[in-house]
């Protein structure tokens, strides 16, 4: 038996948890989140009598991430859904876990003024003898190319300065919620011919672990002298109640003088530049960063 949800519009579904013993729990969840699908799925394969297929442990982050509801699902009794939610009952055909998260990503055209965007741009190509190669933490060459900035306060204190204001703003055109910022990081980077950064996320360790969100503000001369170097953000899945990269991946357009915001958890990649100038001039730049939550 297959559970087959009716298609809905995206809205906020009022779900109380009837578990055994008599406990209830009430909770707000988007239609289409699959934590839903898959309390729906428990239900409605248990009554196919299919429960080893959807044997699980339910870990549901509530009070805005806080806290963490966690039962099994042998603990589920039933859901009352409001707005009702009707599920259709496929007879014969194996459960499918749709368990997908799509990574959301925003992307803000225009973000500095041409005259910002032109001293930038003269600014970098006179520091092109400050540049240091880029490492990652496991020192291997072949995980990232590409050369760095640390330190430019010129620019770094104006990027910095105009995501605080549009903070806001960001938050809720990504619609997560908000966190106190304890701190805004930027580094200038520079991909030239052969240049890339494989699979990885932004707050795996315990040194990054506080950073929330991605930004990488993009920006070269025009006229544009390179190919690829696109950024790939990868959607997640739940495997073994872990989040874990999926397959699928949502492709981002290095765009002269725009800026693109992430979650720092989803995994991401930057694909290989083709730069046939070989020129430092004719880079691909960014200036990108992290967004620090203040620890809890
Ligand atoms: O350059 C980009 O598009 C992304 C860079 C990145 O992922 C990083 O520096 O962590
Ligand atoms: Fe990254």
């Amino acid at each position: 038996m297959q559970t087959d949800l009716q298609p809905l519009e995206s809205q906020d579904v009022k779900v109380q948890l009837l578990l055994v013993g008599g406990h209830q729990y009430t909770l707000y969840l988007k239609s289409d989140a699959p934590i839903l699908n898959s309390l729906i799925t428990t239900i409605v394969t248990r009554a196919a009598k299919q429960e080893s297929a959807s044997h699980c442990v339910f870990q549901i982050p509530i009070n805005e991430g806080r806290s963490a509801l966690c039962f099994s699902s042998e603990q589920l009794v039933g859901l009352v859904t409001e707005p009702p939610i009707w599920v259709q009952q496929v007879e014969n055909i194996q459960p499918v876990a749709t368990n997908i998260l799509n990574s959301h990503y925003i992307q803000i055209d225009n973000f500095l003024s041409s005259e910002e965007h032109e001293r930038l741009i003269k600014y970098v190509l006179a520091k092109e003898s400050a540049f240091t190669p880029t490492n990652t933490s496991t020192n291997d060459k072949n995980y990232r190319r590409s050369m760095v900035l640390y330190s430019f306060p010129e620019f770094s204190e104006l990027i910095v300065n105009k995501i605080q204001k549009m903070f806001p703003d960001i938050i809720s055109k990504l619609d997560i919620p908000s966190f106190n910022i304890s701190q805004i990081e930027s580094q200038l980077t520079a991909h030239n011919d052969g240049n890339f950064y494989k699979i990885h996320n932004d707050n795996g360790s315990k040194e990054t672990a506080t950073r929330e969100l991605t930004y990488v503000y993009y920006f070269y001369r025009e006229p544009k002298k390179f190919s690829g170097g696109e950024l790939l953000i990868y959607d997640s899945k739940v495997e073994n109640n872990f989040y874990v990269s999926a397959e699928s991946f949502k492709t981002v357009e290095p765009r002269n003088n725009s800026i693109v915001f992430f979650l720092s958890r989803y995994m991401h990649e930057v694909l290989r530049v083709n730069c046939p100038s070989k020129s430092f001039a004719d880079s691909r730049f960014t200036i990108n960063g992290w967004v620090r939550r203040t620890e809890v």
